[in-house]
């Protein structure tokens, strides 16, 4: 029995123009929670979909040790898939919904939900159309967190949502669901907002995954340096894999596994090093991806001047 929730093998499924997913290579253990980054149209969606065997393709998928193409059914008893939260049928209302979910998902737990509704302001009469977006997360939430499943997938869940919501839909997340035994899979365009209940991000471009890493071992691959002009020569001989530049100073972005040979003592003696944002780390590692921006070096390196 294998402990790994996603294994995908070269999993590619084409679109017209090259568009889609190409040769995704992925393996998730259970019990993470993997943040799935890129920018618009890099394929994160088409993954997810993949995963989740809405969308067929190419290669080999397993999820819990299902095929998601042929063995959907059983498979998806042990999956919620969340695509939007704005998606609950508007003419309904909250009961009615429970009602739905009890009928079709047979690890769906009514009391749990209607419990964690209880301590909410959405009430079971309440039409979908009649609530704000925040009262239909809560319901949406209600509804994830009472199926007892092994996989949750959501697809930039908290889109639309103001602040307060977006931060309660996580915590709430992390706090009800998150388990060992359960896997959590997000697609987001606001990596720093979720960072901190991330186990692992997997970075996609252009249909490809060109970066991914438990979050524990980026804090000690990546260092960001503050180097004075004249140092700079120094610095690009121990090949940084990015560069910007904010009000002037040169910003520079290490990855000590590449290359090799480079420490952060030998970083450090050239000017003032720190740990780098998540999301700046992983704003470079897309541009210096994308073959518009990509110049020297395996990532490439991307020189951006940064006005704020
Ligand atoms: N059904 C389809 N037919 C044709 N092209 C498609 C289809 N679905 C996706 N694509 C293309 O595949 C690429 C990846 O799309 P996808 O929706 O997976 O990206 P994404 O990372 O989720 O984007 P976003 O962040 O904007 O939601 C895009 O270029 C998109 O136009």
């Amino acid at each position: 029995m294998t402990n790994l929730c996603v294994e995908a093998r070269d999993v590619t499924r084409c679109y017209k123009g090259g568009r889609g997913i190409k040769g995704i290579n992925l393996a998730i253990p259970m019990g993470r929670i993997v943040g799935l980054v890129g920018a618009n149209g890099s394929g994160k969606t088409t993954l997810l979909r993949a995963i989740t065997g809405l969308t067929g393709a190419e290669g080999d998928l397993r999820v819990n040790g299902l095929n998601p193409w042929t063995q959907r059914g059983q498979m998806m008893e042990d999956i919620t898939f969340i695509a939007d939260t704005a998606i609950l049928p508007r003419w309904m209302n909250a009961a009615q919904i429970l009602d739905y979910v009890q009928g079709v998902h047979p690890r769906f737990d009514r009391t749990k939900a209607e419990r964690f509704l209880a301590g909410t302001t959405v009430s079971r009469k309440m039409k979908v159309r009649q609530m704000s977006k925040g009262m239909v997360v809560q319901l949406h939430l209600a509804v994830v967190l009472a199926i007892d499943a092994r996989l949750l997938v959501l697809d930039e869940p908290t889109l639309g949502l103001d602040l307060v919501f977006r931060t309660t839909f996580y915590r709430t997340l992390l706090e009800e669901f998150a388990s060992e035994e359960r896997t959590i899979i997000i697609s987001t365009h606001q990596v720093e907002e979720i960072e901190h209940i991330l186990t692992d991000v997997v970075v996609l471009s252009e249909g490809r995954i060109v970066f991914q890493e438990a979050l524990d071992a980026l804090e000690e691959r990546f260092f960001e340096l503050r180097a004075k002009p004249e140092r700079e020569e120094e610095v690009m001989r121990l090949g940084p894999v990015a560069e910007w530049r904010s009000l002037g100073q040169g910003h520079f972005l290490f990855d000590l596994a590449k290359p090799a040979g480079v420490t952060a003592e030998m970083i450090g003696l050239l000017g003032e090093v720190r740990s780098p944002r998540l999301a700046d780390v992983l704003v470079r590692l897309m541009e210096a991806a994308r073959p518009e921006t990509a110049g020297v070096g395996e990532w490439g390196h991307t020189v951006k001047e940064n006005k704020q």
